[in-house]
Parts: C-alpha cells; sequence; structure tokens
C-alpha cells in the first residue's frame, strides 16, 4: 500500500482497501534467491584488517562444510541379494534349459537376469579377460613416445603351426560342405553324384550369377521382410517339406536371435500332401529341436493342419493379453505357400496364390480374426555363396520361363527323382541321358520344331515346372534317426504335425489289421524305405486339388480388396471367426504350455467342420 498519486488513483479504480491487502492466491512469499540476499544483508559483512585484507569471513564466503550426520536407513540394503555359487549354477541352468525349449516360451524375460545365461561363465572371463589387456597395455605405452609395445599374442609360434591349422581348418570346412550337400539330397536317388562332382563343386570359386538367379535378394524384397518382422509378433517360417533345409532361413533364425529373441518363431512344414508322412515325421522330428513345428497341407478345401495352427496363434494371443492385436508374420522363400496358408486358414482366397515365385510384391495385411492379423511376405532367398543356379532353380525360386538352356538342370532333376517314378509320370522307358530323355519326351507328346526337330528348351522348361508343381514326386530324405527318438510324429504327445484323424481312420482301414496306425509306421510294411507310395497324401485327388486351387488364382481379382486394415475389422466378425473354430480348451494357460494341451488335434477337426467366415466390407490392403 502506497501513498502518493498512484495509491489514489487505484483507491478510485478499486475502493478503498481494508485489513490485509494480500490478494488470496497469489504468492507473496519471498523467494528462495531473495532469502538468499537478505540473510548476506542481515549476517553482516566479512571483518577486515587494517590493510583491508579479511580476517573473518561472512558467513555467506565461508567454504567451511558444515557438520552433519546422515541418518542410517535400512532400506538402503533392501535390495541385495546374497547368493551361493552353488545355488547361482543351479538357478542358471535351471533357466537356461527353459530357455532352450523351444515349447516353452519365457514370460517377462526382461525381470529374469538372462544375462546370466546369454553370457556364461565362459564368455564373461573372456568379456573381462579383453578388459585387462587394454588396461594392462594402456594407449601411451602402445603408441606414445614411451611406447614399449608388448609381444603380440599369437595362438602359433612357428609358421609351420600357422600352416598345419590352416590345413586343418580347411578339412573341416570341407567336411561341413559335404555334410550340407548330402543333408540337401545332392546324392539323390539317380545313383548321386560321382565323387569327382562333389570334389569339384567343393572347390569351385563362385562364379558372377545370371540377373534371375539373385531373385528374392534385392534390398527391396528385404526391407519388406524387415517390415515385415518388425510388426509381428510370432513369425511363421513357411518350409517346403521337399526341400526342408533348402528352404530353411538361417539368416532369419539368427536375424531374430539376436535382434528379437521376444519375438515367437515357428516352422511351419507346408506341402506335406508331396511327401511319405514317414519323412514328414521325421522332418518335423528334426525341425522342432529348434523350434516349435506345424505341418501344413494349405488347400482350402481340405487343409491339414489348420485348427493346430489356429489354435497355437490363439494361444500366442492369450500369452499377449496385454495387446488389443497379435500379428503373424509369414516368411521364407518364395513359393513355399505362405500366400496358400493365409488362405487356407482364412477358408477362402484372399490372398494371390500361383505356381510361380515372386507372386507376393509387397507385404499385406490379412485379418484372421479380431485379436490375430496375418501378414504375408514376399519370399525371400538369403544369399550364399555356395548356392548353385542349380540349387536355386530346383528350390523354385526362378521362374523357369527366364532360364536360359533349361536342359542344363535335367540331370539334376533325373539324380533328385527316383528312376521308376519319372517312368510312371511320363510313360517312358529306357533313355540313356537327359537329351535322349527330352527328346523322347518331345517325340512322345509332338513337340517338334521346325524340320521335325525335337523341341528341348521347351520339353526341359514342361519338366522343371513339372518338378516344382509337385507332379512329379521327390523329396529330400530326412536325416538318420538318433537313438531313442520316438518313431512317429507324436514325438511330443502327437501334437504338432500329426495327422488328421479322418486320414488316419483311412489309412487303419485301407491298412492291414497289424500295420500301426502313426503315420510314420503307416509305410513299415514297404520294401523301400521312404517310398513315395507307400503315403497317403500322395494321390492324384490331392494334386489335382492344389491344382483347382491354382486355377482359382484366375477369379482372384479381388485380392486387393480382401486386405483389410488394422482398423477395420468389425466384432461382429470376431465372434463368427470365434465361434468357427472350437479351441477354447487349449486356452486356460497362460503359457504355451505345447505338451499340455492335448486338443489340438481334436479342436483341427472341429475347425474343419467350421463355416467359412462371412464375407465382408473389405478395403484396400495396407502397404
Ligand atoms: N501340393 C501342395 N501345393 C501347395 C501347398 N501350398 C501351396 N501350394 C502350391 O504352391 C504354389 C505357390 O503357392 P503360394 O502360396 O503362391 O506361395 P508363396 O510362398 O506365397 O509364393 P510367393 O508369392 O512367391 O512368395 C501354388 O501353386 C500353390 O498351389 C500345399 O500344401 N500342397
Amino acid at each position: 500500500m502506497g501513498t502518493g498519486k498512484k495509491e489514489k488513483s487505484r483507491i478510485q479504480r478499486q475502493g478503498k482497501v481494508t485489513g490485509d491487502p494480500k490478494v488470496k492466491g497469489e504468492n507473496f512469499y519471498r523467494s528462495a534467491k531473495k532469502i538468499k540476499a537478505l540473510n548476506v544483508l542481515k549476517e553482516g559483512k566479512a571483518i577486515r584488517n587494517k590493510e583491508g585484507k579479511v580476517v573473518k569471513a561472512a558467513s555467506y564466503q565461508s567454504r567451511d562444510v558444515p557438520t552433519a550426520v546422515i541418518e542410517p536407513n535400512r532400506r538402503w540394503f533392501n535390495n541385495t541379494r546374497v547368493i551361493s555359487q552353488d545355488t547361482l549354477t543351479s538357478f542358471r541352468e535351471a533357466i537356461a534349459e527353459k530357455d532352450k525349449d523351444p515349447y516353452s516360451v519365457l514370460l517377462k524375460s526382461n525381470k529374469l537376469p538372462m544375462s546370466l545365461i546369454r553370457d556364461g561363465p565362459k564368455d564373461a572371463l573372456k568379456k573381462h579377460q579383453a578388459k585387462m589387456t587394454i588396461e594392462s597395455e594402456p594407449f601411451s605405452q602402445t603408441f606414445g613416445p614411451k611406447a614399449q609395445r608388448k609381444r603380440p599374442k599369437l595362438s602359433f609360434n612357428t609358421i609351420g603351426d600357422l600352416t598345419e591349422h590352416s590345413e586343418k581348418s580347411m578339412d573341416s570346412y570341407q567336411a561341413r560342405l559335404e555334410e550340407i550337400k548330402l543333408l540337401s539330397g545332392a546324392s539323390g536317388y539317380g545313383g548321386g553324384l560321382a565323387d569327382d562332382d562333389v570334389q569339384e563343386e567343393d572347390f569351385s570359386v563362385a562364379t558372377a550369377k545370371e540377373a534371375i538367379f539373385t531373385k528374392g535378394q534385392s534390398k527391396r524384397i528385404w526391407n519388406e521382410l524387415y517390415k515385415v518382422i518388425d510388426s509381428s509378433d510370432v513369425i511363421l517360417h513357411v518350409i517346403d517339406a521337399r526341400d526342408p533345409l533348402g528352404t530353411r532361413c538361417r539368416h532369419v533364425e539368427k536375424y531374430l536371435a539376436t535382434e528379437a529373441p521376444h519375438k515367437h518363431l515357428i516352422f511351419v512344414l507346408n506341402k506335406i500332401d508331396l511327401v511319405p508322412s514317414k519323412t514328414a515325421a521325421a522332418w518335423i522330428r528334426v525341425l522342432q529341436k529348434d523350434h516349435p513345428t506345424c505341418a501344413m497341407r494349405s488347400s482350402i478345401k481340405n487343409p491339414f493342419g489348420r485348427g493346430s495352427l489356429i489354435d497355437l496363434l490363439r494361444q500366442f494371443s492369450i500369452l499377449h493379453k496385454d495387446r488389443k492385436q497379435i500379428s503373424v508374420g509369414l516368411v521364407g522363400y518364395p513359393n513355399v505357400g505362405k500366400s496358400s496358408i493365409i488362405n487356407a486358414l482364412r477358408g477362402k482366397a484372399v490372398a494371390k496364390v500361383a505356381p510361380i515365385p515372386g507372386e507376393t510384391k509387397v507385404w499385406q495385411y490379412v485379418t484372421l480374426m479380431r485379436r490375430i492379423y496375418l501378414i504375408d511376405c514376399p519370399g525371400i532367398v538369403p544369399p550364399n555363396q555356395n548356392d548353385t543356379p542349380q540349387d536355386l532353380l530346383l528350390r523354385g525360386v526362378v521362374r523357369v520361363e527366364n532360364v536360359d538352356n533349361p536342359e542344363q538342370y535335367i540331370p539334376a532333376v533325373l539324380n533328385k527323382v527316383k528312376p521308376h517314378h519319372m517312368e510312371r509320370t511320363y510313360e517312358l522307358k529306357g533313355w540313356k541321358d537327359h537329351i535322349h530323355f527330352l527328346e523322347m519326351l518331345a517325340r512322345k507328346g509332338g513337340r517338334l520344331l521346325k524340320g521335325g526337330e525335337p523341341d528341348v528348351d521347351g520339353v526341359a522348361k514342361m519338366v522343371l515346372n513339372d518338378f516344382m508343381r509337385g507332379k512329379i514326386p521327390w523329396f529330400t530324405p530326412a536325416p538318420e534317426k538318433e537313438e531313442g527318438e520316438a518313431d512317429t510324429m507324436e514325438g511330443r504327445e502327437g501334437r504338432y504335425g500329426e495327422m488328421s484323424k479322418k486320414r488316419k481312420r483311412e489309412e487303419d482301414e485301407s491298412a492291414p489289421a497289424t500295420t500301426a496306425t502313426t503315420p510314420a509306421s503307416a509305410g513299415k510294411d514297404s520294401k523301400e524305405d521312404d517310398d513315395l507310395e507307400n503315403f497317403a497324401g500322395f494321390d492324384s485327388d490331392s494334386d489335382s486339388e492344389v491344382e483347382e486351387a491354382d486355377e482359382e488364382k484366375g477369379d482372384e481379382k479381388s485380392t486387393a480388396e480382401d486386405m483389410i486394415p488394422l482398423d477395420e475389422s468389425s466384432d461382429e466378425e470376431e465372434e463368427d471367426e470365434e465361434d468357427g473354430s472350437d479351441g477354447e480348451d487349449g486356452e486356460e494357460g497362460s503359457d504355451l504350455d505345447i505338451e499340455g494341451a492335448s486338443e489340438l488335434e481334436e479342436s483341427e477337426s472341429e475347425a474343419e467342420a467350421a463355416p467359412a467366415p462371412p464375407a465382408k466390407k473389405q478395403r484396400r490392403g495396407r502397404k
């Protein structure tokens, strides 16, 4: 409150204020800064002597730390844990075991001391040693003017040791290459490659490949893959049952293990109708050591493994209850049947399917049910120096019509396919070599060029197409069974890849009374192991059905319209979908307890009988 002119004009304006002039709600206390300034004034100045030197500093100038005692509090020690070495070891082993088991999921792993398993004691020691090396040789001693460079630590003391080591590593590299070749079926049925051939291949230097053999390796395709991986919670890695090792992308597996270990990877062994049950079972056994494996036959009308896969995805969606929805990405080599699996799961043609590789160009979203979205990815081919054009072609990565001199790949086809299957498919006999075979086939089919010359190129392309599309029976035999392994797909309580009950029954009826009913033993009375004639799936019906699906692609104009953006799925539809497959039993556990839920196969048959999801308003897919 003042006096003067200003106050008068204020009183005129606001009227006379009586009592406390402080306005409510306004901060009229002194600030800390102001208090400090006032204290400086209040506590006086420094005392100086005659010369003007400070004899006693003012309190605000003092540098003495005031004596204070911090009150001890037992909460300081609350987070400390003491654990004995034995307990730590057993804890580490228990978690490592769980972590390794592909059929169990570690929830909230970021709350567990995962570094205890990931960096084992040996890694920790190595890290420590590396650190110590730097510490024991500081920069100044190593590079500075006073450098006392220590002798480098070499694993070899003499040049002889180095030579011996490089020879040894070359030997082991060759052995590994040979093993891979054998496993990927290069030895084939037609007598296998001659030893010289194998040797030649091993020592061959990688040459530049034709442009068409780099399909699926472009930056654009890999960007699509990483987009799919980034957006997915569950990755379905689709593998062709005829060549599981060839179509397995270890690069993707490694990437997921290192960069995104929280994403769930599942193998889907597709096209099992094209291999004998025994072989499919054996491959499932091999694959499920690393990740959960499902077997599929992707057909819209008569799928196999659909119910199991849907149930598995439901379990994952329950596992991630906190999310609004989970996305499931399908990745794998071109033409392995990713889009066909989406169609089989949806029960109608929503994604474009074609018997040629590279049909899917960009990633696309499809709604499976309200809480589960599927993402189709273009086929990818991990670049590998050891993959020859022939390997890539036979894996179905390349469009046959673009291949030059297709007849050069026919020996490899004849090598992979049993001669009697070739004879039976083309009703031909007694060819001397691949050119003779092609000429005989051209003459038989009347495929002649001008002047009556057989159209070897055209026929070779036809044979290659037949090989890839499953008209010629072939498959890669599974590695030998290890001792103590179950002989059936029921290795894990018959969960994944188990034969449908209907098919089992059919086999039971057709088999002699003594024949076991399991898929693997279904072929036990056969004379030759892994013979295609002994499996139920390879019949003309199954082929024609898949072809029918191929033919349907002509009617699939609605493909793009069937892609639904994330926020467009209606609740109504979801309810219908949920009712559609009756797999509720397996959903109770919060984690993926594969061993405990034996209802998958039952729910599969129920899911098979379920009506296809109703048509709904569809929009252009998210790209
Ligand atoms: N016999 C058989 N054929 C199948 C199966 N699944 C897919 N196919 C056929 O395999 C071919 C390729 O199928 P797609 O679904 O187009 O394969 P994709 O992996 O999406 O191929 P890209 O578009 O190149 O990535 C088609 O001719 C399908 O009919 C199956 O389970 N059994």
